[in-house]
């Protein structure tokens, strides 16, 4: 049985003292259940924000990463320096930095090997725009973008994955998949897995749906069959609509 994982993803929201204020509030309310629950900041809050959640339960990812070990690239930060500070997991492949960061499934494959190499949990993200699923392209522009960011990866790596499928076309709108159609593309998502790993491996997969996921909407989507919890954006950032989220 998967341990459902609800992670808060920050974008960049909030300084290092509002990171800490949200944890010192959102402790107190989040009581260790079957329930994963988890951040992703900033890379300014991070280590703060590990220190903040020590002996809670709580994770601690970041929002991107390079593949590089080390090297000139200006502006960015590597997995090792994740790892020193006690970052578990990292988003990687989210759909904002596909549209104004180039990311790439190249990109997002190199990351994902490099992550798991320093020991950092990926959340790679997947989801298709308005025009593809308006075209019915959803599952082919889907598993485009799953088998490119799993190329080369062992099975225990796949088996320790969280995939996010978040329809760009509900990131941000309030307007939510509905759980059938959140629920018939995380199923697909896994059957993708199945085919190149097998069921032992897909069946192991968490696979979280994005997009505009709220206290209102989330017990009936956290209740399908294939979802195994949220990437969480805007409702992540107050801890009352937060806990309300992880208690499903
Ligand atoms: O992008 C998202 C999480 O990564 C979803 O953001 P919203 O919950 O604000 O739609």
């Amino acid at each position: 049985m998967r341990k459902p994982f609800i992670a808060g993803n920050w974008k960049m929201f909030k300084t290092t003292k509002e990171a800490v204020a949200f944890a010192d509030e959102f402790k107190k309310l989040y009581e260790q259940s079957d329930v994963l629950a988890g951040i992703c900041a900033p890379y300014t809050q991070l280590a703060a924000l590990v220190e903040a959640f020590k002996g809670t339960g709580i994770k601690v990812g970041a929002q991107n990463m390079h593949f590089e070990e080390n090297g000139a690239y200006t502006g960015e930060v590597s997995a090792d320096m994740l790892n020193e500070i006690g970052v578990e997991y990292c988003v990687i492949g989210h759909s904002e930095r596909r549209q104004y960061f180039n990311e790439t499934d190249e990109t997002v494959n190199k990351k994902l090997h490099t992550a798991f190499k320093h020991n950092i949990l990926p959340i790679v993200c997947v989801g298709e725009v308005l025009e593809e699923r308006d075209a019915g392209k959803e599952f082919d522009v889907v598993k485009t973008q799953m088998v490119g960011a799993l190329k080369d990866l062992t099975a225990d790596q796949v088996a320790s994955l969280v995939v996010a499928y978040e329809p760009v076309w509900a990131i941000g709108t309030g307007r939510t998949a509905t759980p059938e159609q959140a629920n018939e593309m995380c199923g697909y998502i896994r059957k993708v897995i199945e085919d190149i790993y097998g069921d032992e491996v897909s069946e192991k997969v968490i696979i979280q749906y994005g997009g505009s996921v709220k206290p209102n909407n989330a017990t009936e989507l956290m209740n399908m069959e294939e979802i195994d919890g949220a990437l969480v954006g805007g409702a992540s950032l107050v801890p009352q609509d937060f806990i309300q989220i992880v208690n499903f």
